[in-house]
C-alpha cells in the first residue's frame, strides 16, 4: 500500500466521499509505488477527483427521463435558431406534435415552451426550454430559447451546446438581423452543419417569393462557410401543422424537415472518441520513479506506454506514459472523466505545472493570441456596472489555469480606440495573452476581475 501524504489524503478522502459510488477498476500488475518525498504543487482539492469520479460512474447518468426513450439510439443535441417572430417555438411545438403521434415523445404545446423556465448557467440567467423527442434514427434534446439575448447567451456560454440546428426564416420577411446574427454564432460556436426551415408559406402566394428566399439563404449560408449548395432547405407552414390542418404545408413538411435532420446532421464525436487531452492540477515528484502529473481527463483514451506530450507556458514537451494509477491501482487505460495520476518518463517536475495539459502530440497548440466571441455579464447576472474599452486586462480562467489577457477590437474595426463594450453586450474580440496556453476553436473560457465573473467566451480562431 503506498504510504505518502498524497495517497494518505486520498484513503482519507475515499472514506469520506461516498465509497461505495466510487468505481475502483481491478488491479493491474504494480502500482505507482508514490515513494516520499513527494510535494504537492498546489492546494487543489483532491477529494474532487474521487467525487468526481464518483459521478462518472453513478448509475443516475443512466437514468431515463420517465423510463421512455430508447438510449440505444445516438442522442443529438439540436435547437431552433432565426430571428424574432420567425416561427421557432411554433416549430419546436409541431415538432412534438408530429413525433408524439408517432411515439416519439411527448408533445408539448406553445404555451409550455415558450413560458420556459430561467436556469442559472455560470452565474448568467437563460430562458430556454428544453424539450425532448426521438425520431427513428435518433434521440434529440432540442433547445428553444423564448428571446434574442437568450439565444446569443445560450450558444456562447454552451449552457446547452448545440451539435446542430435548424434556422427558421419566414417566408413572408426572408432573412433578417437576427438570422444572420445567429447565424454567425453558429458558425463560431463550431456548428458544422445546419438545417433551414422555410416557415409560414401559408402566407406568400408567389412562389417566385419562395424561390427568391431560398436562393438568398443558400447564398448566405455559403457566407458564412456552410455548405450552401446542398444544405436541406424545407418550405412549409409550423402552424398548420400546430393546427393540424393543410398537411401537404404542415404535417408533411415537418416530417421531411427531420428526415433531413437525420440525414444530413453529422453525429458528432462524443468525447470518448476525441484525442485525449488530461489538464494538469498538481505535479510530485516520486524519488526513484520520477513525476507523476494528476488532473483530470477532459476528452480521449489513453493507454499505458502512449506518447504524450506537455503543452502550455512555454512548453511543448513530449515524452511516454510510463504508468496510469487512480485509487491506489495501477491501470492499463484511461478514459474521458476519470481523475488519474500520470507518471511520466523522463520528466523533471519542474518542468510541468499546474494549467498545462497532457495530450496526443500535435493535437492542441499553446497559443499567446486568439479571436473569441464574448458576452459580458449585465450587472444583475453578478458583472460589470460599467462599459469597458479595448485594452481592457481582466484574469482568463480556463481548466486549471488563469491568465491576465488583454482585450482588442480586431483589425479594421471602426472607432476602435474610442468603441465601449456595455454590460449585456455581445462582442467579437482579440486576446492577448500574458503567457501562452492550449487553446483551440471551441475552448470556452471565463473573465474574471476582482474576484467576480464578468464574460465568458468561446475561442473561434488562434493565431
Ligand atoms: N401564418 C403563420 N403564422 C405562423 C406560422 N408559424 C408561426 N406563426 C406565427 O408567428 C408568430 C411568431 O411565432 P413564434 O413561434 O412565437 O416565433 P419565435 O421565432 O419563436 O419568436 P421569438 O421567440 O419571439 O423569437 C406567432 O403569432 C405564430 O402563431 C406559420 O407557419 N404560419
Amino acid at each position: 500500500m503506498i504510504r505518502t501524504r498524497v495517497q494518505s489524503s486520498l484513503v482519507s478522502a475515499v472514506r469520506n466521499a461516498e465509497v461505495s459510488r466510487v468505481a475502483v477498476r481491478p488491479l493491474a500488475g504494480p502500482s505507482i509505488r508514490l515513494a516520499a518525498p513527494c510535494r504537492p504543487a498546489s492546494r487543489a482539492p483532491r477529494s474532487a477527483m474521487l467525487i468526481n469520479r464518483a459521478f462518472h460512474s453513478s448509475p443516475a447518468r443512466a437514468a431515463e427521463p420517465g423510463g421512455r426513450f430508447n438510449r440505444s439510439k445516438p442522442h443529438f443535441n439540436i435547437g431552433t435558431i432565426g430571428h424574432v417572430d420567425h416561427g421557432k417555438t411554433t416549430l419546436t411545438a409541431a415538432i412534438t406534435k408530429l413525433l408524439a403521434e408517432q411515439g416519439g415523445g411527448k408533445f408539448m404545446d406553445y404555451s409550455q415552451i415558450d413560458k420556459a423556465p430561467e436556469e442559472k448557467a455560470r452565474g448568467i440567467t437563460i430562458s430556454t426550454a428544453h424539450v425532448e423527442y426521438e425520431t427513428e434514427k435518433r434521440h434529440y434534446a432540442h433547445i428553444d430559447c423564448p428571446g434574442h439575448a437568450d439565444y446569443i447567451k445560450n450558444m456562447i456560454t454552451g449552457a446547452a451546446q448545440l451539435d446542430g440546428a435548424i434556422i427558421v426564416v419566414s417566408a413572408t420577411d426572408g432573412q433578417m438581423p437576427q438570422t444572420r446574427e445567429h447565424l454567425l454564432l453558429a458558425r463560431q460556436v463550431g456548428i458544422k452543419k445546419l438545417v433551414v426551415f422555410i416557415n409560414k408559406v401559408d402566407q406568400v402566394d408567389d412562389p417566385e417569393m419562395l424561390e427568391l428566399v431560398d436562393m438568398e439563404m443558400r447564398e448566405l449560408l455559403s457566407q458564412y462557410e456552410y455548405d450552401g449548395e446542398n444544405t436541406p432547405i424545407v418550405m412549409g407552414s409550423a402552424l398548420a401543422a400546430l393546427e393540424g390542418r393543410d398537411p401537404e404545408r404542415g404535417a408533411k413538411k415537418i416530417q421531411e424537415l427531420m428526415d433531413a435532420c437525420d440525414s444530413w446532421l453529422d453525429q458528432p464525436a462524443r468525447d470518448l472518441d476525441k484525442p485525449f487531452l488530461m489538464y494538469v492540477e498538481d505535479v510530485f515528484s516520486i524519488s526513484g520513479r520520477g513525476t507523476v502529473v494528476t488532473g483530470k481527463v477532459e476528452r480521449g483514451t489513453i493507454t499505458k506506454g502512449a506518447e504524450v506530450e506537455l503543452v502550455g507556458l512555454g512548453h511543448y514537451k513530449k515524452t511516454v506514459l510510463t504508468g496510469i494509477e487512480m485509487f491506489h491501482k495501477e491501470l492499463e487505460r484511461g478514459e474521458a472523466g476519470d481523475n488519474m495520476g500520470a507518471l511520466l518518463r523522463g520528466i523533471k517536475r519542474d518542468e510541468v505545472r499546474r494549467g498545462q495539459v497532457l495530450v496526443v502530440p500535435g493535437s492542441i497548440k499553446s497559443v499567446k493570441k486568439f479571436k473569441a466571441q464574448i458576452y459580458i455579464l449585465t450587472k444583475d447576472e453578478g458583472g460589470r456596472m460599467t462599459p469597458f474599452m479595448a485594452n481592457y486586462r481582466p484574469q482568463l480562467f480556463l481548466r486549471t489555469t488563469d491568465v491576465t489577457v488583454a482585450l482588442t477590437w480586431p483589425e479594421g474595426t471602426e472607432g476602435a480606440h474610442e468603441k465601449l463594450v456595455m454590460p449585456g453586450d455581445n462582442v467579437e474580440m482579440i486576446g492577448d495573452l500574458q503567457s501562452d496556453i492550449a487553446l483551440e476553436q471551441g475552448s470556452r473560457f471565463t473573465l474574471r476581475e476582482g474576484g467576480r465573473t464578468v464574460g465568458t467566451g468561446i475561442v473561434s480562431e488562434i493565431y
